[in-house]
């Protein structure tokens, strides 16, 4: 066959891979959980809030909820405030909180800008609005490390209500306590409670790390899926460390909480979104719950 006319049958074939996928997801909620380098390299935050949009474009619903990337720090340097550590923890008291608020809203309405740039209307909430994050404080380690919440109650009503409307929700992690202080919230923990609170189909983490090894110092044991079943085993064996240990906790946590799937992917690598939920392989690690393989389509 002439060489141009297998590129575009190439071409179109990565567009039909897709086509179970598309269908399989329509009107299903995806949350995004957005973090890591792909919030600082500019070129990168471009192709996120492009696959972000063509996912709603196609008919998912998806939900973005976002971190401050280095830009919290590098704002608490900026205006002079000595970082508080206890034990090693960065402790948030109430004038960090007030610098990451103010950065986490500056961020939340720069990727607004983004997606409506794109021609979608997207809403940038907190999660103090409408009361969608109700918070408690969070122990590190049994130590007080100041305003940062767990998150207790997640009101879905406003999260419904901007999907049905048809807006791009995305959404910052800051929630109230009961008597209505200001919290900060691990992304990835609000990203877990909120993709829970709305059983959303998928819950994607882009991270800076390629996906769950087997043998974390050997790149070639990526694991592309994993069940609960095993993901458990691999903690317990040890094999998970550091940062992953918490991310992996709560993949689970979601997926015994009524999501079906949970991707960890690097944000690094560009369309890393577009890579994992359009094709049968993927890209990252895809965690699921039993034996079942559902979304294969021979491979
Ligand atoms: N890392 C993997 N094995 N990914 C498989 C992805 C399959 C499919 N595209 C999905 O979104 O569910």
């Amino acid at each position: 066959m002439d060489k141009n006319m297998q590129q575009y049958l190439d071409k179109a074939q990565v567009l039909i891979e897709a086509l179970p996928y598309i269908q399989r997801f329509n009107r299903k909620i995806i949350v995004v959980k957005y973090g890591g380098s792909a919030m600082v390299d500019e070129e990168l935050k471009k192709q996120v809030i492009e696959d972000v949009t063509l996912l709603k474009l196609v008919g998912f619903k998806p939900i973005i909820v976002h971190g401050g990337g280095k830009e919290i720090s590098r704002w608490v340097g900026k205006v002079g405030m000595e970082p508080q550590f206890i034990n090693g923890l960065r402790v948030t008291d109430e004038e960090t909180m007030e610098v990451a608020e103010m950065v986490l809203g500056k961020v939340n309405k720069s990727l607004v800008q983004m997606v409506e740039e794109l021609g979608v209307h997207a809403i940038g909430i907190s999660g103090k609005d409408g009361g969608l994050l109700k918070v408690e404080k969070k122990l590190s380690n049994g130590e007080d490390i100041g305003f940062v919440g767990e998150v207790r109650q997640v009101n879905t009503d406003i999260i419904y209500d901007l999907l049905e409307k048809d807006f791009l929700p995305i959404i910052c992690p800051v929630g109230l306590d009961e008597h209505y202080n200001t919290y900060n919230i691990n992304a990835d923990d609000a990203a877990c409670a909120i993709a829970r609170a709305v059983k959303a189909e998928k819950l994607a983490f882009l991270t800076d790390i390629e996906g769950v090894y087997k043998d974390p110092s050997d790149p070639s044991t990526l694991i592309s899926e994993l069940r609960v079943r095993e993901a458990r085993k691999l903690m317990a064996e040890g094999y998970i460390e550091g940062g992953m240990l918490p991310k992996l906790q709560n993949c689970i946590d979601a997926i015994e909480n009524g999501v079906s799937r949970v991707h960890i992917l690097d944000g690094r690598i560009a369309h890393c979104l577009l890579l994992e939920i359009f094709t049968n392989k993927g890209i990252g690690t895809a965690i699921l719950h039993g034996e079942e393989s559902r979304y294969y389509h021979g491979e």
